[in-house]
This record gives C-alpha cells, structure tokens and sequence, in this order.
C-alpha cells in the first residue's frame, strides 16, 4: 500500500504569495523528472528554479524544487516538493500534473500517517502535528510543540520500561509453578506498580488542561437582559462583535469567538438575557442559554450594579459551577449601588471605560488554574485518547496490585500486567495500530 506517490497542495488554498505541493513515494523524483524541468542532477534539500510543463511542454508556472531523498524526509520516503505562486488556478493545475504524472490525490494526514508508519515519529508526535497547527494560544502551542518533540511519547515508554522487569519476574513464576511469591519480592513488585500508577495519575490529572487548551476554555457571558453581556464580549474581543443597544433582549442567539487571556484559549460564547421570554425566538434564545451554561468551564455572570440586586433573575448554579464563576459588577461608572458592597469576590468592571478588565483577566487565569497544572510550568497536556489509554493502564495496574495482594496466580497477574503494557503501547502507537490510525489521521488537513 505504501508502494503509491502522493502529493497534495500543502498550503491552504486562497491567494497567496506562494503555494506548495507536496509529493511522496517511491516515483516522487521519476514524476519530477516529468512535471519539472529539473536539471541533470539534483542535489537532495537543495533548492533549485525550476518551470512547471503542462503536457504539452508548455510552462504552467515558475518555483523553486526541493527534493528530500528518503528516508531523510517528513515522511521517510523521497519527496519533492513545489513551492509555486500563491494563486488558487495556478497551484491547481500544478497540482494535477502530478496527478496526469500517475501521483495519487493523497487523503487527509496521509503524509503525517506515513512519517508514522516509517518510523519518523510516534502517534503521540503525529498528533502533535495538528495540535500545532490548530493551536489558538500561547500555552496551547507550547503544549503542542513539548508533545512533538515526544514528551509524551518519552513518558509512556519510561512508564512500560518500568514495568517490563515486573513481567518478567512474574512470568518467571509461571515457569517455576513450585515457587511461591515471597513476600519480600511481593512487596517489592508492588512499589514498582505503584510507582507506574503514580505516574499514570499524574498525566491523567493534565486532561483537563489538555481539553481546555486544545477546545478553548468554554466560558459563557450569562446575565440578565440589558446588563452589558455583549458589551462585555465585544470589550474582550477588542471589536464590536455582538450589537450592543438599550433595548433589552438584543442578543437572541449565542455568539462564540476564540480570544486569548494569559495564554489560555477561551471560547467565549454570549448569551440572550435571562428572563421571562417575551416571544418564541426569545424562548429558545434562554433554552441554548441554559444548555450552554451545563456545559461551561467558566461562567461570567454580568450584573448592572448601578441598580440595586434585583430580586430575581440572578442565575442559580450547580456548586460545582458556582466555584467556576466569576460575578461582574457592570456599569461601574455609573456609581455602584452599596447594596453589592456584600459581593466581595465581585469585580466592579466598566464597559465604558474598561475599568476592571485586567482583573477580570487575573481572575479567569485563576479559576482555569483550578482545572489542573497550568501549561506554563507544565507543559504536558494530554489528549482525550490519551487520558482513556492511561486510564485503561491504571486499571489494569490496580487489578494486578490487587491479585499480587491476595496472591493470586502468576499468569493471572501477568495477563492483567501486559494489558496495563499494551495500554501504553497504545499511547504511542505500538501495537494494535490499525484500529486507531484511520480515525486520528482522518481529522487532518489533506497535504500535512
Ligand atoms: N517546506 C516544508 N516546511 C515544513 C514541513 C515540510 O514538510 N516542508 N514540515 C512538515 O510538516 C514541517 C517541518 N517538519 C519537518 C520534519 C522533518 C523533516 C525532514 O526532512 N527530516 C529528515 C531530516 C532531518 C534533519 O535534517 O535533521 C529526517 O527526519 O530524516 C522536514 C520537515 C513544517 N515545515
Ligand atoms: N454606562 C454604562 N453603560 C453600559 C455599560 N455596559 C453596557 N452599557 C450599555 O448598556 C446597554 C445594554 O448593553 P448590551 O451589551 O447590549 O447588554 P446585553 O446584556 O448584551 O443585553 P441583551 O443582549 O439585551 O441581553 C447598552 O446601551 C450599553 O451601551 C457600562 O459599563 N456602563
Ligand atoms: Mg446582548
């Protein structure tokens, strides 16, 4: 299967300066010879000005060629790349020269999937890839780029070093079926595991992190009508996002937009005003209101605290949202009404003027700390599979502690040992790959 050459445009599709497409596989410099006019020789990663021909040897465009001689490659295998001009019609037709050249249009991530398959980098590292690309914060990328350079990949097989000399010890046993565990040996297998397991929980505490950095923080602006919610977004954002006015029920639907704060990727999503719904549209306008509040990582509950706290309508949370909400005295310029003298963890903010944004800022990076180590001074910040994988290994470790415990048999602690060592395998993609694969590199981009 790997037998095909691939290409791709690599860069996204739109005018641009320059555009590259991507070939790969075994005829990649046989094509070039065709789709190229290349010289006589060509010195691997050496950029060289070469024409595009069309079939008619007519030029379709000018660029430079650089050709990586496998397996000293992304992928492994030769692979020559174009870099053309930027434009939509020319890069597509470069593009199907290859493919007039017996090329094969490559699938979504098919060149990450075979720097996999060739060894390049691990599943953890391939993963990785697209993190960086799609990071949206200072914090996601770093997290991103400690994970392609196999921060991840490194502690999964430090974990299965780890464990290998338990498995061995206890097949021995299998071996020797005379034999008891002593106590001693027990003991000492069991702080190998514990130590395993102290490492397994270790990573699994960054999958709140991880979520947080690669989906963005949901935090929603929720409030009664006419408070200043939207205002407040489009304060946060730096422009006038949301329509803002004095009538009250204005924003009807939710508004999501991604910003930063500290580093930190927030989705935040504005909200109609909680209230009796005057009409059918205002209705489901509260109902998404609602959802999105069950589903929030954050609440900024808004109040106008020029007016006193109205009796109701002030939002009633879970405890556990109420811990991850922070109250915004608005319109502080107008004066604040003594009676929110009591709120003390409140935040009087001013729309106006941006009075108490920063706090505001300070404030979101603490309550998102909660969730876990923060990225910077802890890099590592595992993916959902990830987390189900080290998850399954601590499992598996505490059902072999359990049978070491009460001296169950060797094969039956071994069996629950390998699957632990398997789980990490799966971290890193070392066994089993075939059941996974498709489904990570299907959500690439076609040409990475
Ligand atoms: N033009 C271009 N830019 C790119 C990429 C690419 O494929 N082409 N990349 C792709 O996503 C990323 C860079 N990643 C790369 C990783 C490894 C190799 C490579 O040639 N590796 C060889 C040689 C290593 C070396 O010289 O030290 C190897 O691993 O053997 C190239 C790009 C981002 N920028
Ligand atoms: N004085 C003062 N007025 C503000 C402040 N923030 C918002 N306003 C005004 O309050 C009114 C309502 O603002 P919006 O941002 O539309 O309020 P909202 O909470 O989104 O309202 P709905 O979408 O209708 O629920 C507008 O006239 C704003 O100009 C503030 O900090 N100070
Ligand atoms: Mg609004």
């Amino acid at each position: 299967m790997l037998q095909d050459t691939i290409a791709a445009i690599s860069t996204s599709l739109g005018e641009a300066a320059i555009s590259v497409v991507r070939v790969s596989g075994p005829q990649a410099l046989d094509m070039a010879r065709r789709v190229l006019r290349l010289p006589a020789q060509v010195a691997p990663r050496q950029a060289c000005l070469v024409s595009v021909l069309d079939a008619t040897g007519g030029v379709l465009d000018h660029g430079l060629a650089l050709y990586f001689k496998g397996p000293a490659s992304y992928t492994g295998e030769d692979v020559i790349e174009f870099h053309g001009h930027g434009g939509v019609l020319v890069t597509q037709r470069v593009l199907e020269r290859w493919l007039a050249c017996g090329a094969r249009a490559a699938e979504p991530g098919e060149f990450t999937q075979r720097a996999f398959l060739n060894g390049k980098m691990d599943l953890t590292q391939a993963e990785a890839v697209m993190d960086v690309i799609h990071a949206q914060s200072t914090l996601a990328l770093r997290a991103a780029n400690e994970q392609l350079g196999g921060a991840i990949g490194r502690a999964a097989t430090a974990m299965q070093q780890q464990i290998i000399p338990v498995l061995a010890h206890i097949e021995a046993f299998i071996d020797f079926p005379e034999e008891d565990i002593s106590p001693e040996t027990g003991a000492d297998l069991l702080r190998r595991i514990d130590s395993v397991l102290a490492s397994a929980r270790q990573l699994i505490a960054t999958s709140a992190q991880g979520r947080i950095l690669r989906h963005g923080a949901r935090t929603v602006i929720s409030g009664a009508p006419n408070v200043g919610k939207s205002s407040l977004l489009n304060l946060l954002l730096g422009f006038e996002r949301a329509i803002v006015s004095p009538t009250a029920g204005t924003t009807r639907d939710t508004i999501e937009e991604i910003i930063q704060v500290h580093g930190i990727p927030l989705r935040l999503v504005d909200t109609a005003g909680l209230r009796e719904a005057g009409d059918d549209i205002e209705r489901v306008g509260i109902q998404r209101t609602e959802r999105e509040l069950e589903r929030a990582d954050l609440v900024i509950e808004v109040v106008d605290a020029s007016q006193p706290p109205p009796a109701s309508q002030r939002l009633t949370l879970s405890p556990e949202l109420a811990r991850r909400r922070i109250l915004i005295l608005n319109k502080s310029d107008l004066g604040l009404h003594p009676d929110w003298s009591s709120e003390r963890a409140a935040i009087p903010l001013s729309c106006l003027d941006g009075t108490g944004v920063e706090a505001l800022r300070d404030a979101i990076r603490a309550v998102i700390a909660t969730a876990g180590p923060l990225a910077a001074d802890h890099p590592i910040a595992i993916n959902a599979r990830h987390q189900a994988a080290f998850e399954r290994c601590a499992e598996r470790l505490l059902a072999a502690k359990a049978a070491l415990e009460h001296q169950e048999a060797p094969e039956f602690i071994a069996l629950e040992i390998r699957e632990a060592m398997q789980a990490l395998g799966d971290v890193i993609g070392q066994v089993d790959v075939e059941r996974i694969l498709d489904v990570i590199f299907s959500t690439f981009c076609i040409g990475k």
